[in-house]
């Protein structure tokens, strides 16, 4: 099943009084549980088009659906639950609250829009689809991970279930012990892990993520890329923008932008 489909996407800008396309009629598609890898020389337009998917940049013509409903069509309540719910967001510059501690920072997205977000009774949620979805398939486990992926707890609208959650998280990219932190506390790449474990929390259908591994060593790039794996497998469709080679062993299929024009790499 589609979950992101982007059609003829095309964005301009203007600069010095001359219109240019900075994502030129893009088309790509991808279906639950496929992680997708885009790659590109600098300025070719990647973060421009991960703008467009999540909605905080309008295209100039062509769509972008996310789990069928139109990026843009939507009113400002129904794109902030489609961003909260369905989408997750690493984003290439760090976004954690200043004022909250690491586990509120990841914690955050459950609690936000004010209603249930990782429960099991929420049709719209994307941890219904992944305890009831294909129980035929066996998603790929890893012993030596923590199970991030699994059904979520019936309960899990709890301070205690979600604090849980979102510990496993932390631990499962070896950043628990800095729970208690500030952001200001953490180095760049400590703070890009907390980033990821905030956008997995509501179990999204859609996970976006700009260089998830821009400020890792090889340790620790190896640790996000086997949850991403992990995530995939378990239902995710993933798009991830990447100059890091050791990333794209871990993907289904990589696209080369440049100058604003997707290709097959
Ligand atoms: N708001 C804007 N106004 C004008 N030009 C812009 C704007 N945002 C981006 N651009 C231009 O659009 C082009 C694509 O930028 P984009 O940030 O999407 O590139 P990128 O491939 O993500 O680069 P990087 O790998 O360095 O992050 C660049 O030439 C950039 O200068």
């Amino acid at each position: 099943m589609a979950i992101l489909e982007i059609h003829d996407l095309t964005r301009e800008f203007t600069r010095r009084g001359s219109a240019f396309p900075a994502v030129d009629h893009v088309n790509l598609t991808i279906d639950t549980g496929e992680f997708v890898a885009i790659v590109g020389r600098s300025g070719n337009g990647k973060s421009t088009l991960l703008n467009l998917v999540t909605g905080l940049l309008s295209p100039t013509s062509g769509t972008v659906r996310v789990d069928g409903h139109v990026v843009g069509s939507l009113n400002d309540r129904d794109m902030a639950r489609l961003r909260n719910r369905t989408i997750g967001f690493v984003t290439q510059s760090a976004t954690l609250l200043a004022n909250l501690t690491v586990l509120d920072n990841v914690i955050l997205p459950a609690v936000m829009l004010g209603e249930p977000a990782a429960d099991g009774n929420d049709d719209d949620t994307p941890s219904v689809r992944h305890a009831t979805q294909d129980t035929t398939a066996t998603p790929a486990t890893d012993p030596d991970m923590p199970d991030v992926i699994a059904p979520a707890e019936a309960d899990a609208t709890t301070e205690d279930a979600l604090t849980r959650r979102a510990r496993t998280l932390l631990d499962a990219l070896q950043v628990s012990d800095l729970a208690d932190c500030y952001p200001k506390e953490l180095s760049g790449g400590e703070m890009r892990r907390v980033s990821i474990a905030r956008a997995l929390m509501n179990r999204p259908k859609l996970l976006i993520a700009d260089e998830p591994t821009g400020d890792l060593d090889a340790d620790s790039t190896a640790i996000v890329m086997r949850l991403l794996r992990q995530t995939a497998d378990a239902g995710t469709a993933v798009l991830m923008v990447t100059h890091d080679p050791d990333a794209l062993g871990y993907v289904d299929r990589t696209y080369r932008m440049d100058r604003g024009v997707l290709t097959t790499a």
